[in-house]
C-alpha cells in the first residue's frame, strides 16, 4: 500500500486514509483522538492520519464528538474501498464481517475491538489477513485499554502460558461492585453501567457472560497459539446469582466476581488441552482480583518462565478503548510508512478445548439441614463418594425467623430445628461435583442446596 502524497502545499507530510466504520461509544472517542492529536499522531508515525470518512447508519445524527457532516457517510464499501487503514468499531457479526474480509481484500490493514466477530469468525480472518500480507489488529477487543493481547502475541512468546484468569468484563464487574459496595440494585447498576457507556449494544452479551467467553476465547487463541471459539467456552453468567449467594460468600469472607478462565489441563483419559470456562466465581476478599473496582479488568498470567503476571486497568468505556484502537492503529501506520509486511497472527498449535468437567477447582456449597444428629455424617459420605474432600464445614443455627416456611413444609416443626451448612471443598473436578450435589439433594437431612458456587485464589 503506498502512502500518498497530499497536493496540499501546506501539508508536506504524506498521508494515510483512515475510514472509520462506526461512531458510537468508542468510534467518537476515535474520532476525537485523531482529530485533537492530529499533530502528535503525524509527529509519531511520520505521516498525517487523514480521515477519509465514517460510516453510519444516520450522516445527520447528533454524536459524542461532531465532525464536519460531509465525513458521514453510508456508502461503507466506497469508504472501505478508498482506506489505508479501516477501523472497526460497529460492533455484531455482519456487515463488520464482511466489511473486513473487503478490507483485506483491498489489502488495506484493519483494527477491530469486535470481540463477538473474532471469537466466532478469528481464525477465518488471520487466515485471510496473513494470505493477503496485510495486518489485522484487535487489542481493544479484550480487557479494553489494557495491552494484553501484544504481550501475549509478542513479549511472551517465548515462554509457556499455562493459565490465564480475570475480570474480563466491565459492566458485569460495574454491576457487582455497585451491589456489593453499595447495595445497588442489579437493574439499576445495569442501568448506571449502560449510560457510562461500558454495555454492548445489547447488554444481554455482558450480564450472560457472552462478551467475556468471547475474550476468554481470544485470550486462549494468544496465549495458547491455537484456534479457539467462542462455543468452547463454558458460559455461566451473573443473572442467577441470588441474594443467598451474595450473603453466603460474604459470611464467608469472599466477594462474587465474574472470572473468565483459559488453562491448560490434561484429561482424564491422558489429553491434553485446555478448558474455557466464564462463571460466576468466589474469591477471598485479600485476593488482587477483589479489589477490581467499577468497569476495571484484571488479567492474570500464568507462565513456565515469567512467572505470575498481572495486567490491571480501564476495561471498558470510549476513551480506555479508543486509547487501545489508536495503539494499533499508529503501530500499523508505521509500519505502512516504512515498509514491510504486516504482523499477523496465525495459530499454529493444536490444543483440544476439553469440557468443563475436567476442570478442577474448589466449591462452596450451601445447604439448608435439619439440625439433628448424623446430618453432617451423612454429608460428608455424600461428598466422600464422589471423591470430592472437604475443606471446611461450617453450621450456622437458623433462627426461626429466617426460615420461610411454605403451607406444604409438614416437615418444619419446632421439634425440628434447621441450620444452614456452608462446606468448602477442596480442588475436585467438575462432574464430581456436580454429582456429589445430585446427591445431597436426595437426602432426606437437607431441605434445600441453597447455593454452589466455585472458589479460585484460596
Ligand atoms: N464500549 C466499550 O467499552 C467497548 C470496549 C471494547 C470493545 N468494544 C467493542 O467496540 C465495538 C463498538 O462498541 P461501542 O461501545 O462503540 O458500540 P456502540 O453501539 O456505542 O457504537 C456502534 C456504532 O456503530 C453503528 N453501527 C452498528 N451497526 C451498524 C450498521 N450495520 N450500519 C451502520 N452503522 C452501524 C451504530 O449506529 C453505533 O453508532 C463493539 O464491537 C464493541 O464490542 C466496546
Ligand atoms: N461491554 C464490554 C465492553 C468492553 O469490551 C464490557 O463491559 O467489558
Ligand atoms: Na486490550
Amino acid at each position: 500500500m503506498t502512502v500518498t502524497t497530499p497536493s496540499a502545499p501546506h501539508d508536506s507530510q504524506p498521508a494515510l486514509k483512515i475510514a472509520l466504520l462506526g461512531a458510537g461509544t468508542v468510534g467518537s472517542q476515535v474520532a476525537r483522538i485523531l482529530t485533537e492529536d492530529a499533530e502528535m499522531l503525524a509527529a509519531r508515525v511520520g505521516a498525517r492520519l487523514e480521515l477519509a470518512g465514517v460510516f453510519v447508519r444516520n450522516p445527520d445524527g447528533r454524536r459524542d464528538y461532531q465532525l464536519p457532516r460531509e465525513l458521514y457517510t453510508t456508502d461503507a464499501e466506497a469508504l472501505v474501498d478508498s482506506a489505508d487503514i479501516v477501523l472497526e468499531l460497529m460492533g455484531g457479526i455482519e456487515p463488520a464481517k464482511s466489511l473486513i474480509e473487503r478490507a483485506i481484500g483491498n489489502g488495506s490493514a484493519v483494527v477491530t475491538g469486535n470481540k463477538a466477530l473474532l471469537a466466532q469468525s478469528g481464525s477465518e480472518l488471520f487466515a485471510a489477513a496473513a494470505e493477503a500480507g496485510t495486518q489485522l489488529s484487535f487489542e481493544a477487543s479484550v480487557a479494553g485499554a489494557i495491552p494484553i493481547l501484544r504481550p501475549l502475541r509478542d513479549s511472551l512468546a517465548g515462554d509457556t502460558v499455562t493459565r490465564v484468569m480475570g475480570i474480563a468484563n466491565g459492566t458485569t464487574n460495574y454491576i457487582l461492585d455497585q451491589m456489593d459496595t453499595t447495595g445497588a440494585a442489579f437493574d439499576d447498576a445495569l442501568a448506571d453501567a449502560q449510560e457510562l457507556g461500558y454495555a454492548e449494544a445489547d447488554p444481554t452479551a455482558d450480564i450472560e457472560g457472552h462478551d467475556a467467553a468471547a475474550k476468554a476465547a481470544i485470550l486462549a487463541n494468544l496465549a495458547f497459539h491455537a484456534p479457539f471459539r467462542i462455543d468452547e467456552v463454558y458460559c455461566e453468567g451473573i443473572t442467577r446469582i441470588t441474594a443467598a449467594d451474595n450473603e453466603a460468600a460474604s459470611e464467608a469472607g469472599y466477594v462474587i466476581k465474574l472470572l473468565a478462565i483459559a488453562e491448560r489441563i490434561t484429561a482424564g483419559d491422558g489429553t491434553a488441552g485446555a478448558v474455557l470456562r466464564v462463571h460466576p466465581t468466589l474469591l477471598p476478599r485479600e485476593h488482587p482480583l477483589a479489589a477490581v473496582r467499577g468497569a476495571f479488568n484484571a488479567v492474570f498470567v500464568e507462565t513456565q518462565n515469567a512467572g505470575e503476571l498481572m495486567f490491571y486497568g480501564p476495561g471498558a468505556g470510549g476513551a480506555p478503548t479508543a486509547s487501545a484502537v489508536m495503539g494499533d492503529t499508529v503501530s500499523i501506520a508505521r509500519r505502512l510508512v516504512r515498509g514491510g509486511a504486516g504482523r499477523t497472527h496465525t495459530p499454529r498449535s493444536v490444543v483440544p478445548a476439553l469440557p468443563v468437567g475436567e476442570a478442577r477447582t474448589s466449591y462452596m456449597v450451601v445447604i439448608r439441614v435439619a439440625d439433628r444428629p448424623g446430618v453432617l455424617a451423612a454429608i460428608a459420605s455424600a461428598v466422600a463418594e464422589h471423591g470430592v474432600s472437604i475443606e471446611s464445614m461450617r453450621q450456622v443455627p437458623l433462627a426461626e425467623d429466617d426460615l420461610v416456611v411454605e403451607e406444604s413444609d409438614e416437615a418444619y416443626t419446632d421439634e425440628a430445628p434447621e441450620s444452614l451448612l456452608r462446606i468448602i471443598t477442596h480442588e475436585a473436578k467438575e462432574q464430581n461435583l456436580a454429582a456429589t450435589v445430585a446427591t445431597i439433594k436426595e437426602l432426606d437431612v437437607v431441605t434445600e442446596v441453597v447455593s454452589v458456587l466455585r472458589v479460585e485464589g484460596n
